[in-house]
């Protein structure tokens, strides 16, 4: 579960998230949802420790990065938008760090990264260096890096650009398989129509606060449109004036 309470944080002294709380609980899927520019990367950052919140708390799994960092750490796992690989480490290598940073059971976590890799069509290519791979290669190698861990939350920042539509329906399938074992999934993304096919729950962010969140249906509320898309939401809330 990821709790965050009444975040206020950003790159400066203006904050760029003003009071942002949301919850993302156990076996569920939230979208993370908003304009460009609306704060989407910025509160991903505060969760995963890149910035210091200057007011609030984030909880992942009951921990926080102030009480106890590495516990922190190892519930989260992270894929970011852009690839981020290590120049010198072959695939192989890749998938040891990560063994080693999430304390992982060796052959059980290698189980389930081959399982991956073989999907991702990546399995003969185990001892190249990823830093060579194609974008799209490169995001899948940070894929199987997240999901061969035990962690409680995989936060996935714009999942579908850059993937041909085998490996996001490949994705997809994992997320739903993580979500089934009890993980919470927070998913930033621009593609709606997917969002709303998969995700419990979506948060609406509006210069960097939370519009509205909940269900499609609590959305529809909301905003008072019974038959609404979340499409047709989205339009609305950016058609309203700023707050
Ligand atoms: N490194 C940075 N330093 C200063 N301000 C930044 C930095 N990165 C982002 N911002 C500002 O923070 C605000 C929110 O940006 P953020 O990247 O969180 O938006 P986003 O919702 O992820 O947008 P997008 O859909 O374009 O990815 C913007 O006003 C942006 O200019």
């Amino acid at each position: 579960m990821l709790e965050i309470q009444q975040l206020t944080g950003g790159y400066g002294t203006v904050p760029v998230l003003k009071n942002v709380s949301f919850t993302v609980p156990d076996g569920t899927i939230t979208g993370l949802i908003g304009l460009n520019g609306a704060g989407k990367s910025t509160t991903i950052k505060h969760i995963i420790g890149l910035l210091h919140p200057l007011k609030g708390t984030i909880t992942v799994a009951g921990h926080t990065l102030q009480a106890d960092a590495q516990a922190y750490r190892q519930a989260l796992a992270y894929v970011p938008e852009t690839p981020v690989l290590y120049p010198e480490l072959t695939l192989k290598e890749h998938l040891e760090l990560t063994i080693m940073a999430y304390d992982l059971d060796e052959k059980a976590a290698w189980a389930r990264a081959h399982d991956m890799l073989r999907r991702f069509r990546l399995d003969n290519k185990l001892d190249w260096f990823p830093d060579n791979f194609s974008k799209g290669m490169k995001q899948k190698v940070m894929i199987v890096a997240a999901f061969m861990t035990d962690a409680q939350l995989f936060i996935i920042d714009e999942p579908f650009t850059g993937l041909d539509p085998l490996a996001v329906h490949d994705l997809l399938a994992l997320v739903q398989a993580k979500k089934a074992a009890g993980a919470s999934v927070l998913m930033s993304t621009h593609i709606l129509a997917t969002a709303q096919q998969y995700a419990d729950q979506f948060v609406l962010l509006k210069d960097g606060q939370v519009r509205a969140d909940g269900t499609l249906a609590q959305l529809k509320q909301e905003f008072g449109l019974a038959d609404a898309s979340l499409d047709d939401i989205y339009l609305a809330m950016t058609a309203e004036g700023s707050r």
